[in-house]
């Protein structure tokens, strides 16, 4: 496996565009990029969504879940935004992940600057007592993996899932697909509402492509401290 740079995503979740902004500023430069997605978009509006990530590449996580044709019309609804990454959900299977593919495709003319598609497979909330909750009797690691195959091959640029199933979907998938992981936690800091965690270095020595974190940036004393101490962790991993 190769070891790049593992990049980091600040997920900043808040209902209010002036504590977005402020934090969105503050880590302006000391993170790759910035995760908007349920709890901001639907309080601040799309336009507020557009006019925080000007400065900043976005991932527009708002986890598209529904009957193919209107996941495929949402997306192309959302293309003015220009993110750089979007989500959808794994569960709604191939042809809304083909056909979400195939709208982003034909509203950019040059490819290379196409939102990229990922599926998410198996929240990072979720263990394997709540998979059987909702009806599948799997562990999180072959369900993440069933549904990665599924949602690559039906078009998908990558995957959302967590640092435990890393290793496995290099393995499945080769080094192609972008694999993106929440449920990340510096040593010592609190769990929340996250089941399947790991650390930064963990997470990027099983080969995340971006780490996703949200609370102990956010809610820590000084967010560009916390960031920056993120990156630092990551960068040790590569040197
Ligand atoms: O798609 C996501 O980003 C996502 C998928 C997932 O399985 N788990 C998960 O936590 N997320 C998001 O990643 C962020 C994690 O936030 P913290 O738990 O505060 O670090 C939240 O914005 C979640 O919506």
């Amino acid at each position: 496996m190769s070891l790049h740079r593992t990049r980091l995503i600040a997920a900043l979740d808040t209902p209010s565009y002036d504590q977005a902004s402020h934090w969105a500023s503050e880590l302006e430069g000391r993170v790759d990029a910035i995760k908007l997605g349920l709890e901001f978009t639907y309080a601040c509006g799309l336009d507020a969504v557009k006019k925080l990530s000007a400065r900043q590449e976005l991932f527009l996580d708002l986890k598209l879940h529904d009957i193919p044709n209107t996941v495929a019309s949402g997306l192309k609804a959302l293309t003015p935004i220009h993110p750089a990454l979007m989500t959808i959900h794994a569960l709604g299977g191939p042809e809304m992940i083909s056909r979400s593919r195939a709208v982003l495709e034909e509203s950019f003319r040059e490819q290379a600057k196409r939102p990229r598609l990922l599926a998410v497979t198996v929240l990072t909330s979720m263990s394997e007592k709540c998979l059987a909750e909702v009806g599948i009797n799997a562990t999180p690691l072959e369900e993440v993996v069933r549904l990665g195959r599924m949602a690559i091959r039906a078009g998908a640029d990558g995957l959302v899932c967590s640092a435990h199933e890393l290793v496995a979907l290099r393995e499945a998938l080769g080094d192609g697909p972008e694999l993106i992981v929440p449920g990340i936690r510096p040593a010592g800091s609190s769990t929340d509402d996250q089941k399947r965690i790991m650390t930064p270095s963990q997470a990027a020595q099983a080969g995340a492509d971006w780490i996703v974190v949200g609370r102990p940036i956010t809610r820590a004393e000084n967010p560009a401290a916390a960031a920056q101490a993120i990156q630092d962790e990551l960068r040790a991993v590569t040197a």
